[in-house]
């Protein structure tokens, strides 16, 4: 089986092509791969493959050529990801698969449109819609969050001054109300830039870095960081849908609706822009891996 390694942001992701369909894609099969001790190890699956070839896809987003197949690393499947949609696009370039600089990709959450913008891949997809409050626990205390809907289920927790941002242990999945979030849910845990708590601001914090939003915008709206731990695939280095749930409560914060964001990740920066009725990702997409598996050799 033919895979390529690659990552948005330190988000991994194994890609597998299989334009046709031709791939039975089980939950073992997935978690396999993702494993990072006897598999391939990444965060997730992203299965290449053409609309027409799978079975669901034309309800999704009939007019675009290629689904997004996406897996968590557990084996379930998620309605979207925001690094693996820019990913997945990078892919579908290099390998000639398409070409761009604009391409529309079908997910579970609908449709997506990428954009190639000075060698970083945004995608646009729904606004985030905000409802209303609900708690995370970690380490016996509770944050009050905003749970926000990007196609996937979000918590977005502001962390309080007395608490450091990487102090928090998500080495366990934060507790939740299991009659609020029934699908289960991705949880951030998000603190501005240079905030008293103790979180430095980083070099070039407003400027052009990873600001290559559909706009061009030079200077952003707010600057945050934050971590996150994911529905299906436990801590990761970045969450793009994540990223722009935190954006999302950090303009509201400010009392808007709409602007951009730099969002500070453990495994580098996204941009984030708001719209009246969408809402980009951006940053960087990269491949750094290909070659050939043995799925008979994975865990099972
Ligand atoms: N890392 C992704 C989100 C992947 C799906 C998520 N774990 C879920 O189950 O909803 C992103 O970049 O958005």
């Amino acid at each position: 089986m033919q895979f390529t390694k690659g990552h948005g942001t330190g988000n991994d992701f194994v890609i597998i092509p299989d334009p046709d369909g031709g791939l039975t894609l089980t939950p073992a099969l997935v978690a396999g791969l993702c494993d990072r001790r006897f598999g391939v190890g990444a965060d997730g699956v992203l299965r290449v493959i053409r609309s027409a070839a799978h079975p669901d896809a034309a309800r999704y987003a009939p007019d675009a050529e290629w689904f997004m197949d996406y897996w968590n690393a557990d084996g379930s499947v998620a309605e979207m990801c925001g690094n693996g949609a820019r990913v997945f696009v990078r892919y579908l370039l290099a390998t000639g698969l398409t070409d761009g600089p604009e391409l529309p990709v079908a997910t579970r959450a609908g449709l997506v449109r990428a954009r190639v913008d000075r060698g970083e891949i945004s995608v646009r997809m729904r606004r985030p819609r905000l409802s209303e409050g609900a708690v995370a626990r970690v380490g016996g205390r509770d944050f009050a969050g905003t749970a926000v809907e990007v196609g996937n289920p979000h918590l977005v927790c502001p962390v309080p001054p007395d608490v450091r941002l990487d102090d928090l242990d998500l080495t366990r999945a934060p507790g939740f109300a299991a009659a609020r979030f029934p699908a289960g849910v991705n949880v951030e845990f998000v603190e501005p830039v240079g905030s008293p708590s103790g979180s430095p601001e980083p070099v070039a914090a407003a400027g052009p870095v990873g600001a290559a939003g559909p706009v061009g915008a030079a200077a952003t709206d707010a600057h945050v960081r934050m971590r996150v731990y994911e529905r299906g695939s436990a801590e990761t280095l970045s969450c793009g849908t994540g990223a722009c749930a935190v954006a999302a409560v950090a303009l509201r914060e400010r009392g808007r609706e709409t602007g951009t964001v730099t969002v500070d990740v453990p495994g580098g920066r996204l941009t984030v822009t708001i719209e009246e009725a969408a809402c980009w990702l951006a940053g960087p997409a990269v491949l750094v891996a290909a070659g050939e598996v043995n799925p008979t050799a994975l865990p099972r």
